[in-house]
C-alpha cells in the first residue's frame, strides 16, 4: 500500500472527573487524512484545507508524530501528509490529538502493523506535546482505541479501554472561540485538597463502574468536576446557563470538553440527546458568539480507513 486516506474522529478528554485520564471518541465529527509514502525519507505536509496551521514539519502535530513512528519503525521511506480539518484548533475536542493519532494509525497502515494501540498512542502523544506543551493520552487514546479508554499510567503508557454502554449519545457545543491547551493548563492549581481529591476519585471508580454495568443512573451521578472546572468555566461564556440547560433537558450530565471552549453532555438515548442539543441551542442564540452543535453516538471503533 502506497497510500491511504482515513477519518480521524473528534474526540473528549477527561469526561468531568477524569483530567488527563478518561476520554470517549465521537462518531460523525472529524478530519480527514491522506498519507502517501515517498522515496524520499523524512516528512512534508503538503496541504491544510480548513485551518490556518503551520506546515514546518516540527511546529505541526502530525508531521512530529509521523516522525517519532517513522523513526521507530526504522522506515526506509517517508511520507507527505495532507490534512483536511474540519475540527477547529483550539475547540476543545481534540483538534491536535485528531491530527496526531490519525498520521500514527496511517503510517502503521503503510508499514504493514507492526504496531499496536498502546505503541501507536505513545507516537500520537508525541505530536500531541506539539500543542499542548505535555505529552497527555487522553484525547489520543480514544481516538485510537475507539469508545472510553482510561489512560492508567503515560510512563509507561498503559491505556485500559472501557466499554460503552449502547445508549449513550454525547451533545456538544463549540462556541468558536480559542482555548488554547497549553493556556488552560497554566491557570490550574498545582495543588489539590485531598476533601477534593477524594469525592474526585471516587467519582472517576464510580464511572468506570458505571460504563461496565450500562448503569446510567450511576453515570450521572458520577459525572461531575470539582478540580478544574471551577477554574476553566470562567474562560467559556455562559457556562453555567448552557450546563443547567443541558441538566433540565434531560442530560445524564457533562461539563468542559478537554480544557474548553467545548461543553458536552451525555444523555440516554438520541431523543435527549437531540433535546438537549435544542436547550442549549437557545442559550447560545440569544448571544452573538457564532458556535456549532453536535450531536453523536459514541465511536466504539475510533479512526477509520476512507480509501486504501
Ligand atoms: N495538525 C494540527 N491540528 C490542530 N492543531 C495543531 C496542529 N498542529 C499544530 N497545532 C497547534 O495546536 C494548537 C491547538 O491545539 P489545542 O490542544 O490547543 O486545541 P485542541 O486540540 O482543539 O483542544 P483539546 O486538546 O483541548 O481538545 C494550535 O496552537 C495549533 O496551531
Ligand atoms: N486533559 C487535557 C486535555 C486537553 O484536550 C486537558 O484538559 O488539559
Amino acid at each position: 500500500m502506497n497510500e491511504i486516506k482515513i477519518f480521524s474522529p473528534a474526540t473528549v478528554a477527561n469526561v468531568s472527573c477524569g483530567f488527563d485520564v478518561l476520554g470517549f471518541c465521537l462518531d460523525n465529527v472529524g478530519d480527514e487524512m491522506v498519507i502517501k509514502k515517498t522515496t524520499e525519507k523524512g516528512v512534508k505536509i503538503t496541504k491544510i484545507v480548513g485551518a490556518n496551521l503551520p506546515f514546518e514539519t516540527q511546529n505541526n502535530v502530525a508531521g512530529v508524530a509521523a516522525l517519532a513512528i517513522l523513526d521507530a519503525a526504522n522506515a526506509d521511506f517517508g511520507v507527505e501528509i495532507e490534512i483536511y480539518k474540519n475540527i477547529k484548533p483550539g475547540s476543545g475536542i481534540g483538534s491536535s490529538s485528531a491530527s496526531a493519532s490519525g498520521t500514527v494509525f496511517a503510517i502503521n497502515e503503510l508499514l504493514g502493523k507492526p504496531f499496536n494501540k498502546q505503541q501507536l498512542t505513545l507516537f500520537g502523544m508525541k505530536g500531541e506535546a506539539v500543542a499542548s506543551g505535555t505529552e497527555h493520552a487522553d484525547n489520543v487514546a480514544p481516538g485510537i482505541f475507539g469508545g472510553f479508554t482510561l489512560v492508567k499510567e503515560t510512563t509507561p503508557l498503559k491505556v485500559v479501554q472501557l466499554p460503552t454502554p449502547s445508549e449513550l449519545y454525547a451533545t456538544i457545543i463549540h462556541p468558536q472561540i480559542e482555548i488554547k491547551t497549553s493556556e488552560a493548563r497554566a491557570i490550574l492549581p498545582k495543588d489539590i485538597p485531598l476533601s477534593k481529591a477524594v469525592k474526585q476519585w471516587a467519582n472517576v471508580g464510580s464511572l468506570v463502574s458505571a460504563l461496565h454495568t450500562s448503569d446510567y443512573d450511576l453515570i450521572a451521578d458520577s459525572l461531575n468536576d470539582l478540580i478544574v472546572e471551577p477554574y476553566r468555566s470562567q474562560l467559556i461564556p455562559h457556562f453555567d446557563e448552557v450546563k443547567a440547560a443541558m441538566m433540565n433537558s434531560g442530560a445524564l450530565g457533562g461539563g468542559i470538553s478537554g480544557s474548553g471552549p467545548s461543553i458536552f453532555s451525555l444523555s440516554k438515548g438520541k431523543e435527549t440527546a437531540d433535546k438537549v442539543a435544542d436547550a442549549i441551542r437557545e442559550v447560545y442564540s440569544k448571544t452573538d458568539i457564532e458556535f456549532d452543535i453536535h450531536v453523536s453516538k459514541i465511536n466504539a471503533q475510533g479512526i477509520k480507513i476512507v480509501k486504501n
